[in-house]
């Protein structure tokens, strides 16, 4: 008999039955193959010697871009500093790089991501690398290999080391057949942007791996993201970022979609909650494995009502880009996230006026600082 064969039935002996109720009875083939992914059954042995009381040790992937550093910020105040590795395939400005660890890696490269996991014995892995709506529709091609080849490899390292798998979703896996005013956790999915397209597979896949292998795969659909200091990576909703700056620096801002695109948003201080929230609830708690979550929703017009009561001159005119306006114009206007609330207690702190005060209080500072400077 194969000696891959032989570990599996030993290790399916030694598993039993895991929490969600299905038995893991064979193995995905890959792991069968000659893939360098025919460890799993060896590698649940190992994970199995680790106490289930450890901290996590975390791997973020796709760390540098808009939401990541925060998340490492967050996680390394909870755990400690030395549990959270941030990676990416970027070189990281100075700030980061010194406030380590930060290492490369690549989604695409499958034998970097397994070392990763094993050298730094990670059992908590967030996959945040990803091509937005923008930026993927731009380049189809790229999009596709990282959005959705990149997750299979992320998918396997985590089945094949039992870690728990945080992948993000959006309100972008829905589409214009999607009932948008609220959109529900369970409707109709039929996104026409490789972004959205990707994503779907996303959660669908994460939620096959967890019924069929056992894996520990949560995933929340965020809103749009408003933060104060970083930047967004070439999405729909970035016009809701771009606007603090320009109107602190110009008192003016060309809006790239039309002033009644309502869509859901939401503070990064609470996305970021959320995220961790959700990796840290039962297992019980959970009745699905993908989740909506929301705080506000709102227009370009409304965005910028706010920001003139802070900023008395401040002027906003549109230039509609046409992919972003068709893009937004397929989303949902609304989300319904009572599932999450019901299940593991989620709630928003930060409300559009909120968002608004934080937002330019920190440039406001920031720019003091730099004046004093
Ligand atoms: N920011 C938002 O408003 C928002 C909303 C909904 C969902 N999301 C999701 O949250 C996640 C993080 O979003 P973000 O705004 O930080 O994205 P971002 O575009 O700002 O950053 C993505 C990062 O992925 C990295 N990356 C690209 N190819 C890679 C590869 N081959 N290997 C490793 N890394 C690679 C990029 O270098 C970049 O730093 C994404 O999955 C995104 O779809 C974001
Ligand atoms: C909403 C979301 O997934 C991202 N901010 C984008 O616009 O592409």
């Amino acid at each position: 008999m194969p000696v891959a064969r032989l570990l599996w039935q030993v290790a399916g002996q030694m598993l039993g039955s895991p929490a969600c109720g299905c038995w893991i009875a064979t193995p995905p083939l890959r792991f069968l193959g000659t893939s360098p992914r025919q460890i799993r059954a060896d590698a649940n042995f190992h994970s199995a010697l680790f106490s289930e009381t450890d901290q996590p040790r975390v791997l973020i992937t796709g760390g540098l871009g808009q939401l990541g550093v925060g998340l490492a910020n967050l996680l390394r105040k909870r755990f400690g500093k030395d549990k959270v590795i941030l990676s990416d395939i970027r070189k990281p400005p100075d700030h980061i790089f010194h406030s380590r660890p930060f290492i490369y890696s690549d989604i695409l490269d499958y034998k970097n991501l397994r070392e990763i996991v094993v050298n730094n014995r990670i059992t908590w892995l967030f996959h945040y690398s990803a091509l937005l709506s923008a930026v993927g529709e731009a380049n189809v091609s790229l999009a596709r290999t990282v959005n959705i080849t990149g997750l299979h490899n992320i998918l396997d390292v985590a089945a094949e080391h039992n870690l728990r798998l945080f992948v993000p979703s959006t309100i972008g896996a829905f589409g214009p057949t999607s009932p948008r005013n609220p959109t529900p956790d369970l409707c109709v999915q039929r996104p026409r942007m490789i972004y959205g397209v990707s994503k779907v597979h996303a959660e669908l896949m994460g939620e096959y791996y967890h019924y069929r292998y056992g894996l520990d795969f949560r995933c929340l659909r965020y809103p749009g993201f408003i933060s104060a200091d970083s930047q967004p990576g070439g999405g729909t909703t970035d016009y809701a970022v771009q606007i603090f700056h320009d109107a602190l620096k110009n008192g003016k801002f060309e809006c790239n979609l039309k002033p009644s695109t309502r869509l859901p948003m939401m503070y990064i201080d609470d996305c970021l909650r959320a995220t961790l929230e959700v990796m840290e609830a039962p297992a019980e708690s959970l009745s699905m494995r993908t989740y909506n979550i929301n705080a506000m929703s709102f227009t370009p017009e409304d965005l910028a009502q706010e920001v003139l009561k802070h900023v008395p001159e401040f002027q906003i005119t549109n230039n509609v880009d046409s992919v972003r306006q068709a893009i937004a114009d397929s989303w949902p206007m609304n989300f319904d996230d009572s599932n999450a609330r019901k299940d593991w207690g989620w709630k928003h702190d930060f409300d559009l006026p909120e968002l608004v005060t934080m937002v330019l209080n920190f440039h406001g500072s920031d720019t003091r600082v730099a004046q004093a400077n």
